[in-house]
């Protein structure tokens, strides 16, 4: 643990991951000894932003630990970036995406101690209109499947594909999209256009090998096709990049229009359906204890 650490705050999400945070909190404090002053932010699912930032205003911590998810990571950026404060994760969500990503540990003890680590590194953001994303969003088949399950007990991410036979029977995919990147305007045919600041889906699968999230550049993944077959192959890992399933054109800012609205969604979270979208790299938008 860092010695320097005086001040921590911790912000939990009481419902990520559907689990109860006691035990979490409950180590967490013990751990961090009688030396460290900290505090809390419960987020209640409503302008968290502003209340978080409020708080971090006041009791000026040294470092934020985040237990909650990819939504719960992403509230803290939004005030970490401009409030100077390094983030530690502690993953209690139901898919840790970005942890994953990342390759922190997924047990708590474990995940604490890098959290309050000296190892830092800055990563990127994407800029997605009045939001941000820290991972990966897309357009299609993925969205509309997350859209499909935003209201169901389970959670949305491109593992789903398998168990939604439903979605993949109503699509109207493949769609027709039009991709301006480096200057150059393309239309294409795909089922899904992923926007990647990093290289896995939460499900661990590497669907961009060469992502990397804070080298200034994000990767967007047009999936021209899919069937049964690439799908278990993208689950497992096993994406051949240089099959003609997949087309990677790597940028700093992307728009992309369609004829009618399509499903969009950023860190597994389902946005809108949008005709639209500008996509722009936020370079070292925020520090992660990692
Ligand atoms: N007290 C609360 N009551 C209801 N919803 C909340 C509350 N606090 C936060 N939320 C909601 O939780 C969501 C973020 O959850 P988060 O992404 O951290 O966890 P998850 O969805 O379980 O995990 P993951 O994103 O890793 O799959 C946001 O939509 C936010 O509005």
């Amino acid at each position: 643990m860092n010695a320097k650490l005086n001040k921590v705050l911790l912000v939990i999400n009481p419902v990520s991951g559907d689990t109860d945070k006691t035990p979490i909190i409950d180590m967490i404090t013990d751990s961090l000894g009688k030396e460290t002053e900290y505090s809390m932010y419960t987020t209640t699912g409503k302008e968290d932003i502003d209340k978080l930032r409020k708080k971090v205003k006041a009791f000026r911590p040294d470092r934020i630990l985040v237990v909650g998810g990819d939504g719960t990571i992403k509230l803290a950026a939004q005030v970490c970036h401009d409030q100077n404060v390094t983030i530690g994760i502690i993953p209690a969500g139901s898919a840790n995406g970005l942890a994953t990503d990342l390759e922190l540990p997924q047990n708590h003890e474990k995940a604490l101690t890098v959290a309050m680590g000296d190892q830092i590194k800055s990563i990127d953001a994407l800029r997605i209109r009045e939001s941000i994303g820290l991972h990966i969003c897309d357009m299609g088949i993925n969205a509309e499947l997350i859209k499909n399950y935003s209201d169901s007990a389970v959670r949305g991410h491109f593992g789903y594909l398998v168990n939604s036979i439903p979605t993949l029977w109503k699509t109207e995919s493949p769609y027709r999209f039009s991709i301006a990147a480096n200057g150059v305007k393309r239309e294409v045919d795909a089922v899904m256009v992923a926007f990647a600041n990093s290289k896995k889906f939460g499900t661990g699968a590497l669907v961009n090998p060469n992502g990397k999230i804070d080298d200034g550049k994000f990767e967007v993944l047009i999936f021209k096709e899919l069937n049964f077959f690439e799908v278990l192959k993208t689950l497992n890992g096993n994406i051949d990049m240089t099959s003609d399933f997949v087309e990677v054109i790597q940028s700093t800012e992307v728009r992309v229009t369609t004829e009618k609205p399509v499903s969009f969604q950023i860190d597994g979270e389902f946005y809108d359906d949008i005709e639209e979208i500008t996509v722009t790299i936020l370079p070292d938008y925020v520090a992660i204890a990692t």
